[in-house]
């Protein structure tokens, strides 16, 4: 059976460039395939910081909605975004190659990083790591897709803003004036892109795997696993990045407190194979040293 792929996609110029991407892979392949941009709430409702409108998932829902419904066949995510748990019948397809996952200042100048200064960011585990490090700085929740963030920068009068250096790059974004924050631990998948798929669509799922990239997928899955075992459901301040070294795997893990001053990270190397179950067993060191009642912290804020 041979058919046309459709492949389900926000209408943000990342998530655009993101599936256009993954469909010129499968058309290289011989996949007849056919883009379905969606809007999604995350786009949407730009005026509260994402951890305020209490749904994990936001940028994933509706296009998982379109999938169940039969209205897509697959659907590409920056790996970041894409809840922990997937809902039932939907499966990660593919892992691509992954790019930088460093974190960038966009600024305007730097000489505030020794006085005062104010920068900007909607992400808890962007503005914790900020304010361990500059404990004196003020941080401005800045929300919208890459294009809005650029332009709310430039509006205003901070002194710079917190971007993934791969989205930006992807769509020709990166300007001159940045700064490559390699102190942050990044998001678990930052800069992983990654397919899902309808689990009843033995076609599509075909087509797809042959997409995946083992050595991003295995690093991925153990940050993932980190962040999983952590959360519990919740929006933390958790950073998380596995490299592939040879025939090793080098892991850090952090997490943070919402207003930066502690912290419990980890750092482990461990052989390739030995992978499965790794990012949980972190997370569980994590947890027995303190992170256990820096997480009952953070839940309390968050809900109230
Ligand atoms: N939450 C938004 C988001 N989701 C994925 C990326 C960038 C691409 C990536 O990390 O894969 C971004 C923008 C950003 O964090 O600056």
């Amino acid at each position: 059976m041979s058919k046309t792929i459709r492949i389900g996609t926000r209408d943000s110029e990342l998530a655009l460039w993101q599936a256009h991407t993954v469909q010129g892979r499968l058309q290289a392949l011989g996949y007849a395939t056919e883009l379905m941009p969606v809007k999604s709430q995350g786009d949407i409702i730009l005026d509260k910081p994402l951890y305020e409108l209490g749904i994990t998932g936001i940028f994933t829902k509706t296009l998982d909605i379109a999938m169940i419904q039969g209205q897509i066949d697959i659907a590409v995510h920056s790996m970041k975004d894409v809840p922990t748990a997937l809902p039932k019948g939907i499966i990660q397809g593919a892992v691509l190659e992954r790019a930088r996952t460093a974190d960038i200042l966009v600024h305007k100048g730097l000489g505030f990083l020794n006085g005062d200064g104010t920068i900007a960011t909607g992400s808890l585990r962007r503005k914790a790591q900020w304010l361990h490090r500059y404990p004196g700085h003020k941080v401005e929740d800045l929300r919208g897709n890459v294009n809005t963030r650029m332009r709310k920068l430039e509006e205003n009068d901070w002194n710079g803003a917190i971007f993934a250096a791969a989205g930006l790059e992807r769509i020709d974004l990166l300007p001159e004036n940045y700064e490559t924050l390699d102190w942050m631990v990044p998001a678990p998948a930052q800069g992983a892109m990654v397919v899902a798929v309808n689990e009843a669509d033995g076609y599509a799922r075909k087509a797809v795997a042959q997409l995946n990239h083992s050595d991003t997928e295995i690093c991925t899955q153990i940050e993932r696993e980190f962040l999983r075992e952590l959360e519990g459901g919740c929006t933390a301040p958790i950073g998380a990045l596995a490299t592939v070294n040879g025939d090793q795997i080098h892991f850090t893990g952090v997490l943070f407190s919402l207003d930066g001053t502690q912290k419990v990270g980890i750092e482990k190397q461990i052989k390739h194979h030995e992978a499965t179950g790794f990012g949980k067993a972190c997370a569980q060191e994590v947890l027995t040293q303190g992170g256990k009642a820096l997480m009952t912290e953070i839940k309390k804020t968050l809900n109230t």
